[in-house]
């Protein structure tokens, strides 16, 4: 596993380059403006009359089309959300991609899942953040980092991962670190994370953990505080330790229920769910579920995002955010 780092990548590598960010949602509010600090030139594609391009103006960026931020880019990164991506691209971004350009991306769904296919005679990369785009630039502002991927598709100039590296330098990544990888091993990695753990396990986990203890009948109040809240403190132990600083850090009480308990939860018929999710990512189907899903309008999820805004869960945090200001994420 190669991880390189600022002294590894160069920001003299692009400097005399023009880098198109299309899309300043998450990811793109921060590329951009971390690359422009870094003293990069940086040209935002921001479709008028939505918050972000309101707030890319007030970031002192003045938009264009992403058709016009493509044609006078020499690097092009794509930032719109993943099911659009092969849209904007064949609509604004093709007709433009010249020889020696190179097409990056922060998540290689689109590539690997074969969405987009770029000709030959440009570099195809990925620098792809391990963590919200708000953190990346929270991250940057106070000198630090988000660590990340790299990934070369195609390198039709011979300089491809020097760019990509120099690009990652730009967003303050290779600060942290930035680990070789390839577009396959992301898009599917990353796909099974937020599927199996990170949103999706995690918040089935929390919600079944809050509704025992709820229909129990103890308190919503203390069930979220030991459910939700808390979770954050356990998690941020782990961030910083592994398991063990976390399992050092809490009571042998608690540690001895870890070992004892934690496997009743987290069964070999999970671990059989896990696998199956990983082979339908591996195999395409969870990736022509979510693009059919999306050229209907979105039905299942539409409905899913309104059910789930409707969980008790959510009316207990709300009210008790505002005891908490820490807990407030950074805008
Ligand atoms: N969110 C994250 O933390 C991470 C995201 N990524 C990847 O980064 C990429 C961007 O994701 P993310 O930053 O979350 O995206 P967001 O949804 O936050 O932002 C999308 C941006 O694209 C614009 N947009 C949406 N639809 C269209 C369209 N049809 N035509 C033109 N512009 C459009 C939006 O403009 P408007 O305001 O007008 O809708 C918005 O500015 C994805 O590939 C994602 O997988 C990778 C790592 C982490
Ligand atoms: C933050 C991140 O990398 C995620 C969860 O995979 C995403 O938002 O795509």
């Amino acid at each position: 596993m190669k991880i390189y780092y600022e002294k590894d990548a160069p920001i003299d590598a692009i400097k005399d380059e023009t880098i198109a960010i299309i899309g300043y949602g998450s990811q793109g509010h921060a590329h951009a403006q971390n690359l422009r600090d870094s003293g990069l030139k940086v040209i935002v594609g921001q479709r008028p009359g939505s918050p972000n391009y309101d707030l890319a103006v007030k970031h002192g960026f003045e938009p264009v089309s992403a058709e016009e931020a493509a044609k006078a880019a020499d690097i092009i990164m794509v930032l719109v959300p993943d099911h659009v991506q092969a849209s904007v691209y064949e609509n604004a971004i093709a007709p433009h991609l010249t020889k020696g350009k190179m097409l990056m991306f922060s998540h290689g769904f689109n590539i690997h899942f074969g969405q987009i296919q770029p000709p030959e005679d440009v570099d195809v990369t990925m620098v792809a953040p391990k963590g919200p785009g708000h953190l990346v630039r929270y991250e940057y502002e106070r000198g630090a980092g988000v660590p990340s991927l790299v990934a070369i598709e195609r390198d039709a100039t011979g300089r491809a991962l020097s760019r990509a590296l120099g690009y990652a330098t730009g967003i303050g990544a290779s600060r942290a670190g930035v680990i070789e990888t390839t577009f396959k091993e992301e898009t599917e990695t990353d796909l099974f994370g937020e599927q199996c753990v990170l949103c999706g396990g995690v918040s089935e986990l929390i919600k079944a953990g809050f509704e025992t203890l709820v229909e129990a009948g103890y308190q919503p109040e203390i069930a979220y505080f030991e459910c939700c809240h808390e979770l954050k403190l356990i998690v941020d132990l782990i961030y910083e330790g592994g398991l063990a600083r976390m399992r050092y850090s809490i009571s042998d009480t608690a540690e001895y229920g870890d070992y004892t308990r934690g496997k009743r939860i987290i069964t070999e018929e999970t671990k059989k769910e896990m696998k199956k999710i990983l082979s339908e990512i591996q195999t395409g189907e969870f990736a022509k579920e979510w693009m059919m899903e999306n050229k209907v309008n979105r039905p299942v999820f539409n409905a899913l995002r309104r059910i789930n805004k409707e969980h008790k869960i959510e009316e207990v945090g709300e009210k008790l955010r505002s005891m908490m200001s820490w807990l407030k994420k950074k805008d």
